[in-house]
């Protein structure tokens, strides 16, 4: 069960995550600079491998539970014309995730990770946020619980990603609130409206920004001008973190939502890592808002977690390299 009934008690719990184990990251560096191969030869796995193991309080540790989690909303936002497809497609694709037919089913059992959907009142969407608050403090809390919750205690490396037709409008919105710049700087074209819907989709994250931006910290832009998907992805990360689960980021929307936990609070995505940079026009200036460096670039925006999803492959190629590979001494080989 959650750890916080509102969103004090949320800012309470994200204030009091724990740190990285400086001893188990310590003793993997020690370990990395006695493998078998020149000194800094495997690039960024050595890093990502000394991450994980801090974040796991183990100098030598495995990939051996993963966990994608899926959450589902719909926007009020979305009546306003914002997204090339209708609404009704966010039901339909969790359908298509629930008989294993979406790309996430493919790419979660290709990465041998439990994949695990929850659709979030897909019957009741969010307030359009160019009215008002886009939830009350009693569903955003809800949804950030829906997310602490579906983080299993025995994964080892959590996925968080989402499916939510309108759901890019509230992440520009969210990135332009929280890190300045003109709504068109943020604004893309998601599932890909033309010329006329990205005017549009423009206009209605500036009317978002009018009534929102500056009326308090993310968790309540997050409020405001987010989404259900968007409130569980965060609740999913900073539960993971009160778990010492790693977690890898997936594209803008997941982004966007990460990026309202460290604006409520600093290194609150210290133990997450940006899977991949979406082909979503703003993601790669959110990523370096976050000082998150990508680790693949394939041209997707698909969402629902598929670009973390595929990143799971490299984090646990790093820590079969790190915890399987033999040391100078143990292979007899000579050290430089
Ligand atoms: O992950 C991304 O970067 C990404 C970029 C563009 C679109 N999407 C997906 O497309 C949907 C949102 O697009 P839209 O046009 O309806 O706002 C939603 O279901 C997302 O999962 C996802
Ligand atoms: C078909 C479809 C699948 C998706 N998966 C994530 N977002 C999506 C948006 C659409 C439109």
């Amino acid at each position: 069960m959650a750890e916080f009934s509102d969103l004090d008690g949320f800012r309470a719990v994200l204030a009091a995550l724990p740190q990285i184990d400086s001893t188990a990251r310590d003793g993997a560096a020690e370990r990395n600079g006695q493998l078998t191969k020149p000194p800094g030869a495997l690039g960024r796995l050595e890093e990502l491998a000394q991450w994980y193991a801090g974040w796991r309080g183990n100098p030598q540790p495995r990939v051996e539970a993963a966990q994608v989690i899926v959450f589902a909303g719909n926007h009020g936002v979305a009546a306003q014309g914002v997204s090339a497809f209708p609404p009704e497609v966010t039901e339909q694709m969790v359908m298509n995730f629930q008989h294993g037919g979406a790309a996430i089913n493919q790419l979660a059992r290709a990465a041998g990770a439990q994949l695990d959907v929850h659709a979030l009142e897909l019957d009741r969407p969010t307030n359009d946020f160019t009215q008002g608050p886009a939830m009350s403090e009693t569903d955003v809390v809800s949804a950030l619980a829906v997310g602490w919750d579906a983080v299993r205690a025995e994964s080892d490396l959590l996925v968080v990603g989402e499916m939510g037709i309108g759901n890019t409008t509230p992440a520009a919105a969210l990135a332009a609130a929280l890190l300045g710049g003109e709504a068109a700087e943020w604004t893309g074209r998601g599932t890909g409206v033309d010329d006329a819907g990205l005017v549009n989709k423009t206009r209605v994250v500036n009317e978002g920004l009018a009534l929102h931006k500056g009326q308090g910290d993310g968790v309540e832009m997050l409020r405001r001008l987010g989404g259900r998907e968007l409130a569980a992805m965060a609740g999913a990360i900073a539960r993971a973190r009160s778990l010492r689960i790693p977690v890898i980021l997936d594209g803008f929307i997941c982004s966007a939502a990460a990026a309202c936990l460290a604006d409520s609070s600093q290194g609150a995505l210290d133990h997450c890592v940006a899977g991949h940079q979406s082909a979503e026009g703003a993601h790669a200036r959110l990523l370096g808002a976050l000082g998150k460096e990508p680790l693949l670039s394939l041209g997707l925006r698909l969402g629902e977690a598929s670009g973390a999803a595929l990143a799971i492959h490299i984090v646990k190629a790093a820590l079969e390299c790190h915890s399987g590979m033999a040391t100078f001494a143990e292979a007899g080989v000579t050290d430089a």
